[in-house]
C-alpha cells in the first residue's frame, strides 16, 4: 500500500487527473485495452473535469462502475450521468466503450439488474478500480455493517436502504472491485480523516469498508492533507 499526498482539493484533483491519463497510456503502449472501474463523489468529478487527452486514444478504455444510484438514464444523480458530463463526452469515448450499470426504469428487478450487469464483467482484472470514500468509510455502496460487504459470490448487488440518498444503488462487491491490478482510493476532506486513518490501519470491513479495497499488483492512497490529518506521522 503506498499513500501520496497533495496540499488541497484542488492540486490532488489535478494530480488523480495527471496520473490516469498517465496510467491508460501505459496501458495502451503495452498494448492492452484499458479497463477502468469508475466511482462517483465530489473528488473524482473534480479530478475527471481536469483530464486532458494526452497520449490516450479515449476510442480504446472500456469504463465501468463501481457503483450506480438507481434513478433514471440521464438523472443528474447517476454516477454515469456525472462522468459522461465530466469528461467521457468531451473526450469522444465511444457508446460501447460506456458500460453503465441498469437505471431505474429498465425492465428488470434490481437484483436481476445487478446479476445482469455482472455477467457483463471481464473475465481479466480490470487495470485500475478508482474508489472515492464516504466520511463513514463507505467505498462504492457498500456501507458499515451492511450485508453486501460480506458477499463473496456475487460480483454485483442490489442495495435498498443506502444510509446516503438516493436510497436504491446496485454496487460491486469486492470480488469484483478487487479483481484489479491498481486500486486507488481518492479522498479529499477534514471530514473523511478518521475514515482514512481507520482504513489504512487496517478496520474491519464492518466498521470501515474502505479497508476492505485492495489491488493485486497496488493499492495506492491519493489524499489532500486535510484527508491525511489523522494518519499515523
Ligand atoms: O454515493 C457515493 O458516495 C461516494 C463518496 O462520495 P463523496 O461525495 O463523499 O465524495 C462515492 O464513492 C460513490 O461512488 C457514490 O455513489
Amino acid at each position: 500500500m503506498t499513500v501520496d499526498i497533495w496540499p488541497d482539493a484542488d492540486s490532488l484533483a489535478q494530480g488523480i487527473a495527471d496520473r490516469l491519463v498517465e496510467h491508460l497510456a501505459s496501458v495502451q503502449a503495452d498494448g492492452r485495452t484499458p479497463s477502468v472501474v469508475l466511482t462517483g463523489g465530489t473528488i473524482a468529478i473534480a479530478a475527471y473535469e481536469r483530464i486532458q487527452a494526452g497520449d490516450v486514444d479515449w476510442s480504446s478504455v472500456d469504463f465501468y462502475w463501481g457503483d450506480e444510484r438507481f434513478v433514471p438514464a440521464g438523472h443528474a444523480d447517476r454516477n454515469d450521468q456525472q462522468a459522461r458530463d465530466a469528461f467521457l463526452t468531451r473526450l469522444g469515448v465511444p457508446e460501447a466503450r460506456i458500460h453503465a450499470m441498469p437505471a431505474h426504469g429498465c425492465s428488470e428487478s434490481m437484483a436481476e439488474a445487478a446479476d445482469g450487469y455482472a455477467a457483463t464483467l471481464p473475465a481479466d482484472p480490470f487495470d485500475l478500480v478508482l474508489h472515492g470514500v464516504g466520511p463513514d468509510g463507505h467505498i462504492a455502496s457498500l456501507f458499515p455493517g451492511f450485508p453486501q460487504v460480506h458477499e463473496t459470490t456475487r460480483r454485483a448487488v442490489e442495495v435498498f436502504d443506502s444510509p446516503k440518498p438516493p436510497p436504491q444503488r446496485i454496487s460491486l462487491t469486492y470480488p469484483a472491485l478487487n479483481h484489479a491490478r491498481s486500486v486507488w482510493l481518492i479522498v479529499s476532506g477534514e471530514g473523511k480523516a478518521e475514515a482514512v486513518a481507520r482504513a489504512v490501519g487496517g478496520a474491519d470491513v464492518d466498521s470501515t469498508p474502505a479497508a476492505g479495497a485492495a489491488g493485486l499488483d497496488e493499492t495506492v492512497w491519493l489524499l489532500d492533507e486535510a484527508a491525511a490529518s489523522k494518519l499515523p506521522a
